[in-house]
């Protein structure tokens, strides 16, 4: 069956996210990671959630492997191609946003792409185009001490346009609170002085209800999970108002942890773990160095992980990031954790776990890569934005993961997670 709607995640967290939104509201979605290989036994879905690693990449880097993913979305069927970007505008002025987003209107001969990042479950809203995260101006939020992609401007029109060669408009929330039709209208005016990308505000889900359904009339739209709640409503079959994703099997083996994301929210939950659970923080400096640290990590997690679940985190608060960084560059401090936690996270697996959490876009993406694991089924909700998930032909005879946004889920979200992973 043609595909109702195809997305392109500059993340993995972030696409699992985005297959939960579009599950919840009536699209039975699957997420790849990166083009599945023809040989991969996939469900019949409505929607595909295409992974890519692409956040945090050069642009021209990033641009090719959204052109691929876009050009096997098409071939299956999709009119419309979500480009999934993270609720809080994760970027730089080198990009990725603007260039990827511009590289897809052009590839679809559109003219124009609708943006917003707003998540309002997630506390993700955008009025007057700044964004802002809990109530919190995004400057002002921990987002500003992102370790990869510090974020230190709320107007996002103004943050898009210096990635993009096209102008940025705005569609404001009156012009949202007036419908679809000047919604359309705002958007065909923006395309018409030669505007390539127009930030939409967005408040509450009905707003995002709205501008899913003109998103849909175009080919391209740039958004997080919001807009994929809206599209999903405007694109699902009129049978399908609500749906719960399928139950998992259940895999049992042994149950861990990893985390590298150092957002606040991933820090207070791995502080609230060590009250359920054996927590090992390791030394990022020493991780950066060589073996020795992972080959700790691994002696801990012999010593623990028959008798239950364990986390094992590279995370550090603010000051230790900027002072790890300082000494090894921000690049390279990242890569080389990702690197150590990934080879920590395949120690884990070779030695029986079958449940696995990670905390962390980058880290995800990482251990996802090193485990080689070629796409996921959605199941059950954790938190807002992080399900279940059962991997699909991999080579471990089945894992349940969760793949957590580094800044979602509540403080004893590793227990909640646990819970549910069976
Ligand atoms: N102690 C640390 N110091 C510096 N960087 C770290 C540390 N621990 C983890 N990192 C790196 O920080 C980045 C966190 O990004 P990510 O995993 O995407 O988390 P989030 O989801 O919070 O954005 C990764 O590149 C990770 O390797
Ligand atoms: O939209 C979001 O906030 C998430 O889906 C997401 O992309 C998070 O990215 P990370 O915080 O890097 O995991």
């Amino acid at each position: 069956m043609a595909l109702l709607l195809g997305c392109i995640a500059d993340d993995y967290t972030g696409a699992s996210d985005l297959a939960n939104t579009l599950t919840r509201n009536g699209l039975r979605t699957v997420q790849t990671i990166g083009i599945p290989d023809a040989s991969l036994p996939l469900p019949d879905v409505d929607a595909v959630v295409v992974s890519l690693k692409i956040r945090s990449v050069v642009a021209s880097e990033a641009i090719a492997a959204a052109l691929a993913a876009e050009a096997w979305i098409r071939q299956r069927g999709a009119r419309h191609v979500l480009y999934k970007i993270c609720s809080t505008f994760d970027s730089t002025d080198a990009g990725n946003i603007g260039p990827v987003t511009e590289a897809l209107v052009a590839a679809a001969g559109s003219d124009i792409a609708l943006v917003t990042p707003a998540f309002p479950e997630t506390g993700r809203t955008v009025y007057r185009g700044h964004l802002f995260v809990n109530g919190q101006p995004l400057d002002e939020s921990p987002l500003k001490d992102h370790p990869l992609n510090p974020m230190h401007d709320a107007d996002l029109v103004r943050v898009l346009q210096r990635q993009s060669k096209g102008g940025v408009g705005l569609v404001d929330l009156e012009t949202i609170a007036d419908g679809e039709a000047a919604i359309a209208a705002r958007l065909a005016a923006l395309a018409a002085e030669g505007n390539t990308a127009a930030i939409a505000d967005a408040v509450f889900e009905r707003d995002l209800v709205l501008l899913g359904s003109v998103a849909a009339r175009f080919s391209v739209s740039t958004g997080a999970s919001g807009l994929g709640l809206g599209l999903a409503r405007a694109l699902r079959p009129a049978d399908r108002a609500s749906a719960t994703a399928d139950a998992l099997a259940p895999v049992g083996g042994y149950a861990a942890v990893i985390a590298g994301s150092c957002s606040r929210a991933t820090l207070e939950q791995i502080d609230r773990a060590e009250r359920s659970m054996p927590v090992l923080r390791l030394d990022p400096e020493a991780l950066i160095d060589g073996e020795t640290e992972i080959a700790k990590a691994i002696a801990f997690a012999d010593a623990h992980v028959a008798d239950g679940p364990l986390v094992i985190a590279a995370s550090a608060p603010p000051d230790a990031v900027a002072a790890l960084q300082a000494r090894h560059g921000r690049e390279a401090s990242g890569h080389a954790i990702e690197r150590a936690t990934s080879a920590i996270a395949a120690a884990l697996v070779e030695r029986g776990v079958r449940r696995l959490v990670v905390a962390g876009g980058e880290t995800s993406g990482a251990a996802v890569d090193r485990l080689g694991i070629p796409a996921f089924l959605i199941g059950p909700e954790i938190a807002p934005g992080v399900p279940v998930l059962q991997t699909v032909g991999d080579a471990h005879g089945g894992l349940i993961m969760a793949l957590k946004s580094g800044n979602f889920g509540g403080k004893d979200f590793f227990e909640q997670a646990l819970a549910a992973m069976r």
